[in-house]
């Protein structure tokens, strides 16, 4: 297919797309080039097996977080809003391996009591998640998001997960997580605050 005339590839804000017949050749090359031959029986439609799993593991790229958030409404809360346990997947950027865990995304809501749906909050970290990532980065995103489009007194963003480079390869250390945060608003500035989210989302 015409790179040029794929019209339906999904494309990113910025106009860039999934190129599906450019990573096919490549995972084949990959193949021939760990010693196998891409053209034994199982191997025939691995190439666009893989690229079908990356267009999917890489989605978030092509998404505008602004269409995420979408829906918000006035509640007239002001109190925390907490969705715990977010199974989340992401791509470790270094090694395009698997991290996943979990994401805890709670906020208090602006001045105007302004709240968003709370499936949005997820649909948020699967954006972010479906990406080349870093725990760090992952975390900060999502929290940044939410910022920027429901203007909230405060944003707290918890995850916990295991990087799969750091246990089937490497240093071999099955069964380590590691915790990132990122605070906002009153939770930076507010230790109570944050003490008592930190002690919802530790809670089982
Ligand atoms: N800070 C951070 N580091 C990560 C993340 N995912 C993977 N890494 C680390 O990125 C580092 C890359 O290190 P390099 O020395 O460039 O690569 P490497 O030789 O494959 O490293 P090893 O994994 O130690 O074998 C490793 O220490 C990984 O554990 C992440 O989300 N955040
Ligand atoms: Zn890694």
């Amino acid at each position: 297919m015409d790179r040029a005339v794929d019209e339906l590839a999904p494309r990113t804000p910025s106009g860039r797309h999934f190129d599906q017949p450019r990573a096919e050749a490549a995972i084949r090359e990959l193949l021939i080039a760990v010693g196998e031959d891409p053209d034994r029986e199982g191997l025939q439609r691995t190439p666009t097996r893989v690229a079908n799993a990356y267009r999917e593991m890489f989605a978030g790229l092509y998404t505008d977080p602004s269409e995420v958030l979408a829906t918000i409404f006035d509640e007239n809360h002001d109190e925390l809003v907490l969705v715990k346990d977010i199974p989340m997947y992401s791509t470790c950027e270094h090694h395009l391996v698997s991290f996943h865990g979990v994401a805890h995304v709670g906020y208090i809501p602006g001045e105007g009591g302004q709240v968003t749906g709370l499936s949005k909050l997820a649909r948020v970290v699967d954006l972010y998640a479906k990406r080349p990532q870093v725990q760090e980065r992952l975390t900060s995103q999502i929290a940044d998001a939410i910022v920027k489009r429901l203007e909230p007194r405060g944003v707290i963003v918890v995850i916990e997960a295991e990087h799969l480079c750091m246990a089937m390869r490497g240093i071999r250390k099955p069964g380590a997580t590691t915790t990132t945060s990122a605070v906002r608003g009153l939770f930076k500035t507010s230790a109570v605050s944050r003490g008592e989210a930190l002690d919802l989302i530790s809670r089982t």
